[in-house]
This record gives structure tokens, C-alpha cells and sequence, in this order.
């Protein structure tokens, strides 16, 4: 193997997932990767790539045009991919992913710090467990918050417009099955409503303040799981059940499963949403950097 290893010049990167939304994370703490669309996409690829949901670059915020506000409260700034090569706002799963290797990297103390994303800056709070609890912020209910429809195949769901930093429609359904086989992006109308594309949740009901979801993401196709969405869906379900925390005063509590796993949504009376779950660091390695440039 030494003359491979002579041939690389190596580029650094760890593997990593929440609850089986996987990333491929990118240490660049002066911001000299310059990634296109295509190459996110190759390092992304399953099969010519690395293979990820997306990709996570760490980046120091001060390092960043578009975090460089925020150098002083959150240090590292999370430059989040889709698979497809396109720059979504916000990755719940990806921001607790990043808090790990943080940790692990020695980059910051443990317990509770601020990550900057361009959603804006983010809380989180780890545990030794490896549980990772991330302040979310509000959710917008942008309207129009009917008349908005998903399609798969010749079923049609009415869906409800949840903004995380990002967009979603989430429809409550029978049967998860339903969705069918997600290799196509579902239909939303009217697409007006979501210029920038959607995040598509279905949910069943599995018991009290539980529910479970499947998702079609925008730029990533079907995941086994999206932090964001399992928060649109929290704030839809609730709603639904006449439940507001604004108005009880009262925190409430959902648990949302996910193909890949379970996490713990909470919506505190002043309206942040708090996601609570894993988040695993599970390899690291080098590519050849000629490889991505060739792309
Ligand atoms: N998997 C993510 C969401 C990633 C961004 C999304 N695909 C978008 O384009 O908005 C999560 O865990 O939130």
C-alpha cells in the first residue's frame, strides 16, 4: 500500500450519523476547501464516493463569510450539503453529528456550547451517553397552511408548512406505506409555496404524543431520518391536538420515530424546540484529493 499512500495527497475526513441521516464530515477550519456542487455530489455518491445524506464542513466561523457574526458566540460554523451538491440552511441531525466531533476532536469542552449554521446559531448540550439535546429554534407556520396537497402515485394528502430555517410539508397518513417507495420526489402544490423546493414528512399516529415518520428530503431523496423534519412534525402534530405550549404554558413532549431511529422533540412555552438524540462518529480517513479535483 505505500505506493498508494505516496500517491495521495490525502484530504481528511470522518464518517458520521443521527439516527442513520449520515454525513461525511469535512475538517476545514480556515475555509480553504472550495467544494462544487459536483463534488459534494461524487463524495456523496454510495457507490463512486464516500457515500453520505450529505456533507458537514467545520469550518471556524471567523474563517466564513457567512458566519463571521457569529464568530464570538459560536467559534465553528457548520457548512451543511445536501447529496446532490445543494446548500440547504439547516440539518438537525447534521448539527448534533457536528456538536460530536467537536467534542471528540477536542475542538470544544463538552456540555453545552453554540454551533453558527446559516439557520442561525444553534445551542446544543452533550452527554457523556453520547445523546446530543440542540435548541432548534421557532418554528414558522409561514401560511398558506391549507390548501397545500401532497401527491404519490394516485393517493393526495392535505399538508401542513412548517419552516425549521428550512421548508417542509408534512402530511399526516394511514399507513407509511402509503408513500410508496420515495425514489421520486412527492408532488407538492402548489409548488409556488416552496420556491427553494421541501422537505416531505408522512406521519402515522403510534400512541399518545408519539408519532413515526418517513421522509423525502429535498437534494438528499428518501433518509432514515431528518432532525429538522422530526421538528415540523412535533409542532403539525401538536397543533393538530390542540396542544400549544404558548398558551398552556406548559412544555410539551412528542417522540417521533424514524426509520433509522427515536428522537425526543420538546416545544417550550417561549416556542424553541428542543431535538434530542444520538449522534455517532464511526471512522475517519483520507481521500485523494486528485480524485475530487478530477470531478
Ligand atoms: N437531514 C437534515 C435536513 C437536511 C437539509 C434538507 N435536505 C434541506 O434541503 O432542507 C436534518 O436532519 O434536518
Amino acid at each position: 500500500m505505500d505506493h498508494v499512500n505516496d500517491m495521495v495527497k490525502g484530504i481528511r475526513f470522518l464518517k458520521g450519523h443521527g439516527t442513520e441521516n449520515d454525513f461525511v464530515i469535512l475538517p476545514d477550519p480556515d475555509g480553504l476547501l472550495e467544494l462544487s456542487p459536483a463534488q459534494v455530489a461524487l463524495l456523496c455518491d454510495r457507490r463512486a464516493g464516500l457515500g453520505a445524506d450529505g456533507i458537514l464542513r467545520v469550518v471556524r466561523s471567523a474563517a466564513h463569510p457567512e458566519a463571521r457574526e457569529h464568530a464570538e458566540a459560536a467559534p465553528w460554523f457548520m457548512d451543511y450539503r445536501n447529496a446532490d451538491g445543494s446548500i440547504a440552511e439547516m440539518c438537525g441531525n447534521g448539527v448534533r453529528v457536528f456538536a460530536r466531533y467537536l467534542v471528540e476532536a477536542g475542538l470544544v469542552e463538552p456540555g453545552e456550547f453554540a454551533v453558527a449554521t446559516r439557520a442561525g446559531v444553534r445551542h446544543v448540550r452533550t452527554s457523556a451517553e453520547g445523546d446530543v439535546t440542540v435548541g432548534m429554534g421557532r418554528a414558522l407556520l409561514p401560511g398558506p397552511d391549507t390548501g397545500i396537497e401532497v401527491t404519490v402515485g394516485d393517493r393526495h394528502w392535505p399538508a401542513h408548512n412548517v419552516n425549521m430555517g428550512n421548508p417542509h410539508a408534512v402530511a399526516f397518513v394511514e399507513d407509511l406505506a402509503h408513500a410508496g417507495n420515495l425514489f421520486g420526489a412527492p408532488e407538492v402544490a402548489p409548488a409556488a409555496v416552496y420556491p427553494e423546493g421541501v422537505n416531505v414528512e408522512f406521519v402515522v399516529d403510534r400512541g399518545p404524543r408519539h408519532v413515526a415518520m418517513r421522509v423525502h428530503e429535498r437534494g438528499s431523496g428518501e433518509t432514515r431520518s431528518c432532525g429538522t423534519g422530526t421538528c415540523a412534525v412535533m409542532v403539525a402534530t401538536a397543533r393538530r391536538d390542540g396542544v400549544d405550549p404558548a398558551v398552556t404554558g406548559e412544555p410539551a413532549t412528542y417522540t417521533v420515530d424514524v426509520p433509522g431511529g427515536r428522537l425526543v422533540i420538546t416545544e417550550r412555552p417561549d416556542g424553541v424546540i428542543e431535538m434530542t438524540g444520538p449522534a455517532v462518529i464511526l471512522a475517519e480517513g483520507e481521500f485523494d484529493a486528485d480524485w475530487l479535483a478530477r470531478a
